[in-house]
């Protein structure tokens, strides 16, 4: 089932998804926690540090997995999803980072950390909760439209549309790494809920494609619609089509 919350304001946006991670870890703090990178999640985070400062969440004995990483950059890299996340959340919260898992993207042969990847996520048991941003081609972590898509985590070929759009955090796009390691399809939907989050009117076709259009490894983010417990989370803009 897919539940659509739209919210007016970018504050009632971060409260709601930090709400959603909070009241998880309140009822459950051994959850498992899938993370998302990107813009859309930063304001999330923050208000989840404000509500671990303020006593309210404790991040002490969750895991995390994220869903994906750059080839070739390191954890010192800024651009890396390793730095994103410590950044953005690990560094202000009590998160162990042993139980922090972030696909190693300086592997010297990412194949294997892939399949290492997938064997830790399977050994962990099931994500509580997965978040998921959307990209406009309608990629879910870094899985882009194709003909085919993958069950675990793997290594992809970035499409030039998610390098031009991701250079923004770059001097030029041609330090944009062209090759990712991203958890798969199969692993985002064995999840047992999914929150995926869109800010902005530049969201708003491929929402309503991946929501109410057909089922479609062209646009990944469409097998969402697959699951049975999915909250869609969207300021006015985005959700303007839904
Ligand atoms: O939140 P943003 O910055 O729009 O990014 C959307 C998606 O694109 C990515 O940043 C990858 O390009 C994903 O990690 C994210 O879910």
């Amino acid at each position: 089932m897919l539940n659509i919350v739209k919210v007016s304001s970018d504050e009632q946006f971060n409260q709601v998804g930090a709400g959603m991670i909070a009241s998880l870890l309140q009822s459950n703090p051994r959850a498992i926690l899938g993370l998302a990178t990107g813009s859309t999640p930063v304001g999330v985070y923050s208000h989840l540090i404000e509500l671990y400062q303020q006593g309210l969440v404790s991040f002490a004995q969750a895991r995390s997995f994220n869903l994906d990483e750059y080839i070739g950059l390191s954890a010192e890299h800024p651009e890396s999803y390793r730095h994103f996340m410590n950044e953005k959340l690990f560094n202000h919260v009590d998160m162990d980072l042993k139980n922090a898992h972030i696909p190693d993207g300086t592997a010297a042969d990412p194949e294997k950390a892939a399949l290492e990847y997938t064997r830790m996520l399977e050994n962990a048991g099931q994500v509580d909760l997965q978040i998921l941003g959307i990209g406009h081609n309608g990629h879910i972590g870094f899985n882009e439209p194709a003909d085919e898509l993958h069950a675990h985590t793997h290594v992809v070929e970035l499409k030039e549309r998610t390098r031009e759009a991701n250079a923004r955090f770059f001097n030029s796009i041609d330090e944009v790494p062209t090759h990712a390691i991203t958890m798969g399809i199969g692993s985002i939907l064995k999840s047992r809920q999914i929150l995926l989050m869109a800010r902005g009117a530049s969201k708003a076709e491929i929402l309503e494609r991946a929501l109410t259009g057909p089922l479609t490894t062209q646009c990944p983010a469409s097998l969402i619609q697959t699951h049975s417990n999915v909250v869609v989370l969207v300021d006015q803009a985005a959700g303007g089509r839904l």
